[in-house]
């Protein structure tokens, strides 16, 4: 009987959330035609783009009735990071959906397939059971690759003249699940660099001691960056910043010695060693500041070392400022976020930095207002994790916020004057 049949916006989310679209090789192209069904059956026009073959970005619009008016964006991305089916307990594009808890498992389910199909659910009650009329056009974002820094995907999409058509005033893109009754939501990423130290010395043999060796001089600056690294964690650890409000520098590899057929060759210092680093920097950060003191103390051409900083997106939005979107009284698109969550019946956290990175840094580099929003509230941090699930009341719950959410954004006028 009908009580027995699930809602249609679960079974829409499950759908999508069976296409493998994990790295290194999404599928790109079934979401991708599933989602313009969506979008035809909702009324919505459709375009795809293609900036790196075989990347598509889908673009969907609702025109509004003043189109002289900025738009919204409503953006997520296609593609999920790879998922290890032995360590999950249900294949991780099964979308397998517990009777006895509402969970549903798949990779993606909280980052960010979610938000792709509640932006549409939102929409498609918007128009088809309450007849909304939006005065400023929503558009609706799909793009490629922001699991691995979307270079090809919004990095591409945020330079062409299609966008700039598009005159967008205000962005929401994906946020992370909360574990209590508040919403999180995020007004900055942090933004990451590839930190490479290289040191050279005089070789010799194992038994030898002498001073400036390759590995002496790297493992001087790799004492050198931890107590750095420390004195970060040690603000974080006394309660006086977040995670993600410090700069963060990780060793992620090491690399020296001369190799043998059975490892390594014991009685040779090496002449060359190297170290990387995955460096994040928060928007208030003074990223010369952090330059000088790789050049003066953590490799100095003194101590025979050099370096690479590879800048893996923007740090400065085109006038200059940090990359961070105001959560106050003076961005306009902010009381009406916030008092549309709050008309939901949803509660705001205190906005905050993302320790990672998002898409959204690419629209805040061209001055747009973009807050990261993912609607999931008593819900564990799965993103990136095994048995990654999302409850279907949860679910449910952030589409009638994003009803809320489009309706206030969609027909924000501007006071004249
Ligand atoms: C180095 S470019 C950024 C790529 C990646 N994005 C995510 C979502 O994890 C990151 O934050 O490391
Ligand atoms: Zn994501
Ligand atoms: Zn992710």
């Amino acid at each position: 009987g009908k009580s027995h049949e699930e809602r249609e916006p679960i079974t829409r989310f499950k759908q999508y959330l069976r296409f493998n679209t994990a790295h290194p090789n999404p599928n790109y192209t079934a979401p991708v035609s599933f989602l313009i069904s969506q979008a035809q059956s909702i009324g919505l026009q459709f375009k795809t783009l293609e900036f790196v073959p075989n990347k598509p970005i889908l673009l969907l619009t609702w025109p509004g009735s003043d189109p002289s008016l900025p738009s919204i964006l409503l953006n997520s991305h296609l593609d999920s990071v790879p998922a290890e089916p032995d360590k999950w307990s249900h294949p991780p594009f099964s979308a397998f959906h517990s009777p006895e808890t509402g969970q549903i498992f798949a990779r993606g389910s909280q980052d960010d397939k979610c938000i792709a199909i509640q932006y549409l659910e939102a929409i498609r009650n918007l128009i088809l059971v309450k007849n909304f009329k939006p005065i400023r056009t929503v558009h609706v974002s799909c793009v490629p690759d922001e699991e691995i820094g979307g270079f090809d995907g919004m990095a591409k999409f945020v330079e062409s003249n299609e966008f700039r058509e598009l005159n967008v005033g205000f962005v929401m893109d994906e946020g992370q699940a909360s574990t209590n009754d508040d919403f999180r939501v995020f007004y900055a990423d942090r933004s990451p660099w590839h930190l490479i130290i290289r040191a050279k010395g005089a070789p010799g043999h194992g038994s030898r001691m002498f001073d400036n060796g390759a590995m002496e001089n790297l493992m001087k600056s790799v004492e050198m960056i931890t107590k750095f690294r420390e004195s970060q964690f040690d603000v974080v650890k006394a309660g006086r910043a977040a995670n993600s409000e410090v700069i963060s520098v990780n060793p992620v590899y090491l690399k020296a010695g001369i190799p043998s057929p059975t490892g390594f060759v014991m009685n040779m210092q090496p002449s060359e060693a190297k170290a990387g680093f995955d460096v994040r920097l928060p928007p208030t950060a003074d990223p010369d500041l952090i330059r000088r003191r790789i050049a003066e103390e953590w490799a100095p051409a003194i101590r025979n070392m050099s370096y690479e900083i590879i800048e893996k997106g923007p740090i400065r939005d085109y006038k200059g400022r940090p990359l961070m979107t105001l959560t106050d009284d003076s961005n306009p698109w902010w009381s009406v976020f916030k008092q549309a969550v709050t008309s939901a019946g949803g509660k705001l956290g205190k906005p905050e930095i993302l320790a990672s990175t998002t898409d959204a840094r690419y629209m805040r580099q061209l001055g747009i207002p973009a807050l990261g929003f993912s609607p999931m509230a008593n819900t564990p941090i799965l993103l990136h994790d095994h048995n990654e699930f999302l409850k279907d009341t949860v679910f449910l719950k952030g589409v009638e916020v994003y009803e809320s959410v489009i309706s206030s954004l969609s027909s924000f006028v501007e006071p004249s004057g």
